[in-house]
């Protein structure tokens, strides 16, 4: 379990609480500016604030950087690389942390997630030579594998910040069923968002930030109604159902 008690930071972020069981997905919604980013890295334990994160009872402030790395993993938004390297060896990259010396299994969880996010064909190319997508789906399978649990039994948190970035509609929908995959395996998710839709369907809770405070949280199909959603993002929308589904739309 995680545990974030009166976590801020000065104006960009109020003190907050909340926590993320074993396998559960959140997903943080709010404005741009709102402060899901600042609170992502605070989880991270990369950016030091007022209160505390606890990951599996321990503070992060007194985790070593080499444990950090095995328990959690952590997506920030897009950045373009500052070196050139290939696929793969980028991708061992997120595999130094870990323990297992198995090379086989290792092998096979690398194989795994390469072919879940479409990868696989890419692993010689060098990653200057890729598109923004591929790209991003590159540094998500680095980051599953940081914690993937049949590689890492210690990988207990996986914080993505915004993911679905310059994902197409169908690698969006491979990127929510990877990460609802590595949370069957138990592993925590806590992730930023901005497509309304997808946390009403993905996230089993979420947690709607505005101005660096929670406006609500909780249950999305319980929290994210019409007039909460339209006073946090300045926006007018509508609640439709579509095959007994219910969809937010912008006017
Ligand atoms: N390095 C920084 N120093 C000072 N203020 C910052 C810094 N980074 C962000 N901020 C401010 O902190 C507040 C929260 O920013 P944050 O990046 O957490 O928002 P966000 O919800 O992730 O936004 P977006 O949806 O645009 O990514 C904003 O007012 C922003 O201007």
């Amino acid at each position: 379990m995680i545990i974030a008690k009166d976590i801020a930071l000065g104006t960009r972020l109020l003190p907050l609480n909340f926590s993320i069981n074993e396998g559960e997905i959140i997903h943080l919604l709010g404005p741009n500016g709102s402060g899901k980013s600042t609170l992502l890295e605070l989880i991270s334990g990369l950016t030091v604030g007022q209160g505390s994160v606890e990951l599996g009872g321990v503070d992060v402030r007194n985790i070593d950087s080499l444990s950090l790395a095995r328990q959690r993993a952590y997506l920030s938004q897009q950045q373009r690389p500052a070196f050139a390297i290939g696929v793969y060896q980028y991708l061992s990259l997120s595999l130094s942390a870990i323990s297992q010396q198995n090379s086989l299994t290792v092998e096979r969880a690398v194989a795994e997630v390469c072919e879940e996010l479409g990868i696989a064909d890419k692993l010689n190319r060098n990653i200057e030579q890729l598109s923004g997508g591929e790209w991003q789906r590159v540094r998500l399978a680095g980051i599953c594998l940081q914690i993937w649990p049949d590689i890492n039994p210690d990988g207990k948190l996986l914080i993505l910040d915004e993911p679905a970035t310059a994902l197409d509609i169908a690698q969006q929908s491979v990127m929510y069923k990877m990460v609802r995959n590595i949370a069957d395996k138990g592993v925590s998710v806590v992730m930023s968002n901005h497509d309304f839709n997808r946390t009403l369907s993905d996230a089993d809770r979420v947690i709607l930030l505005k101005s660096g405070n929670i406006v609500a949280q909780g249950i999305p199909g319980d929290v994210m109604d019409v007039e909460t959603l339209e006073e946090t993002f300045g926006a007018q929308l509508r609640r439709v159902e579509v095959d007994g589904q219910v969809l937010i739309l912008n006017h």
